[in-house]
């Protein structure tokens, strides 16, 4: 099949949280069973072009049709780490992708309206004919309207789209002006509830447009597909999931065994597998030289994730201290977009500054996060919410135990040692805690703590069961193919 991915991320050129690292992993395996990728992405002047390789014109004079003129754009193309990338680079003084950010502009809207409707012409011009074209998160929502009610009648009528959601919280939700932008122009037509009007607001929703239009849509757990139509994180987007129920669904994410895998990672100083777990050791030992952590018998516990109010911050916080009154050590690696929590977070690194057994790495650094993966015994993942998380996989893959809240995607990978009713004590893999108040962590924290200090053998062999699950993306991928192959002859 030939399959064309669109999105704002691709790791690692690309890369704000989980959505690039999914985008990259999927596009990888759907290659490796034999399927054509090719991916189009914004081209941002601060991605990582060290990631991109053989980078050259691809389209010099591709003419976007935008706000009753156009827009000339440059595309370039080049591999990262072996995937077949076009990056789309508009002219214009609106500077979409020139601000040394990927989000956060008051604009975000019209930036990736304008990306996806640039997208949709790249396809057209080109004379790409994917049979599969497949969008990701609220950035690309507007392509399914925009495909179904005016690219398939310029000579694109036999494309087909799936959409996955990976954050019902970020929605796209704008004003009519953006759907006159894209050329979508009867605003009566498509502020209809049935079509792109927000569930709550007066406004249009990408993301219900992407729903709504889709040929499937999924999000990235099981669980988290129950979740978004039966409960509040859907977002107010439960009852069109629901009208739209019988082309939605639930796959789990995997992660790229290229690159999160102890066995080759070429950003930790010692690779390590099941058979030589004493690698492991090395690495706590190289994390506390780099951070300047003191070298003593303690376990040590990470938090890898953006910090906002989705990631439970407020546990977050409370797991550091807990850590420390519980003799542990605590490494944090994050970034805030939120003032507040930036704020924040900053005092408690100045507080906790002189402390041996701490260290908060407030700003994104990949590398960083494979050596802390690879050094931690212990992941915490406090979730107010987590569509399907991929830091308690990587975490399992690395032998680092993940203590979880019992949400979302977390409750398809991790599975409780002491209570879960479903798995035999050797598929048991972490800890899971369901509330959402302190004493919740702490006790699941205590329970792993006290299984590290009084039964380091025990606690030792839940990390190789952690390792020896399979979270590559083969199992998730051949799902993903069967979406595809049902869409193609709809
Ligand atoms: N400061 C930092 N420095 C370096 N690396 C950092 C970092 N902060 C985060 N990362 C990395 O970014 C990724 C984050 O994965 P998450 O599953 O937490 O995704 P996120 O919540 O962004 O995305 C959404 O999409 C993904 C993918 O579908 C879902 O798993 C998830 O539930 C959903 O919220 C991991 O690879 C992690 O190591």
């Amino acid at each position: 099949m030939y399959i064309v991915q669109i999105a704002s991320e691709c790791a690692p050129v690309i890369k704000a949280g989980g959505l690039g690292d999914v985008v990259y992993g999927l596009s990888r395996e759907l290659e490796t069973q034999g399927h054509c990728v090719e991916l189009i992405l914004p081209m941002y002047d601060c991605m990582r072009y060290d990631h991109v390789w053989g980078m050259h014109d691809a389209y010099r004079d591709l003419w976007v049709p935008w706000s009753g003129g156009t827009i000339h754009c440059s595309v370039f193309c080049g591999w990262v780490h072996g995937r077949l990338c076009f990056f789309i680079q508009p002219h214009s003084d609106d500077n979409f992708f020139n601000r040394g950010y990927y989000y956060g502009g008051k604009d975000d809207a019209m930036r990736f309206a304008f990306f996806s409707k640039a997208a949709l012409e790249f396809i057209l011009k080109s004379n790409k004919r994917p049979n599969i074209i497949h969008c990701h998160d609220w950035q690309t929502g507007l392509i399914p309207p925009m495909l179904f009610e005016m690219y398939k009648w310029y000579g694109m009528e036999n494309q087909r789209i799936c959409y996955t959601i990976h954050n019902f919280k970020h929605q796209g939700v704008a004003g009519a002006e953006v759907l006159w932008a894209t050329g979508l122009h009867k605003d009566e037509y498509y502020y209809h509830p049935d079509r792109l009007r927000d569930n709550n607001h007066d406004a249009i929703n990408f993301m219900k447009g992407g729903i709504v239009y889709s040929n499937f849509v999924n999000t990235v757990s099981p669980h988290h597909a129950w979740e978004a139509r039966f409960s509040e994180v859907g977002c107010g987007l439960g009852p069109t999931l629901d009208a739209h129920q019988n082309k939605f669904s639930g796959i789990l994410n995997g992660i790229a065994d290229d690159v999160w895998n102890p066995e080759i990672d070429r950003y930790i100083p010692t690779q390590y597998a099941i058979d030589n777990f004493e690698g492991k050791a090395q690495n706590k030992k190289a994390l506390r030289e780099r951070l300047l952590l003191r070298d003593v018998d303690k376990p040590l516990i990470a938090f890898i994730g953006r910090l906002d109010a989705q990631k439970g911050v407020h546990l977050v916080h409370h797991a550091i201290y807990h850590a420390l009154n519980r003799g542990a050590q605590f490494v944090l690696l994050g970034s805030a977009t939120e003032p507040g929590i930036n704020t924040w977070f900053w005092h408690e690194k100045q507080f906790l500054n002189d402390n041996p057994d701490v260290h908060l790495e407030l700003g994104f650094n990949e590398e960083l996060s494979h050596l802390i993966y690879a050094g931690a015994d212990i992941i915490v993942v406090p979730s107010n919410y987590e569509p399907c998380g991929l830091t308690q996989m990587i975490g399992l893959t690395y032998g680092t135990v993940p203590v979880v809240r019992g949400v979302g995607g977390l409750v398809n990978t991790v599975f409780d040692w002491d209570y879960d009713p479903e798995r035999s004590p050797e598929e048991r893999n972490g800890f899971v805690f369901y509330q959402t108040d302190s004493s919740a962590v702490e006790s699941a924290l205590n329970r792993a703590l006290d299984l590290y200090y009084e039964n380091p053998k025990l606690f030792r062999q839940l990390a190789l069961q952690g390792m020896k699950q399979d979270f590559s993306w083969k199992n998730s991928v051949e799902k993903y193919v069967e979406v595809y192959d049902y869409v193609r002859h709809r």
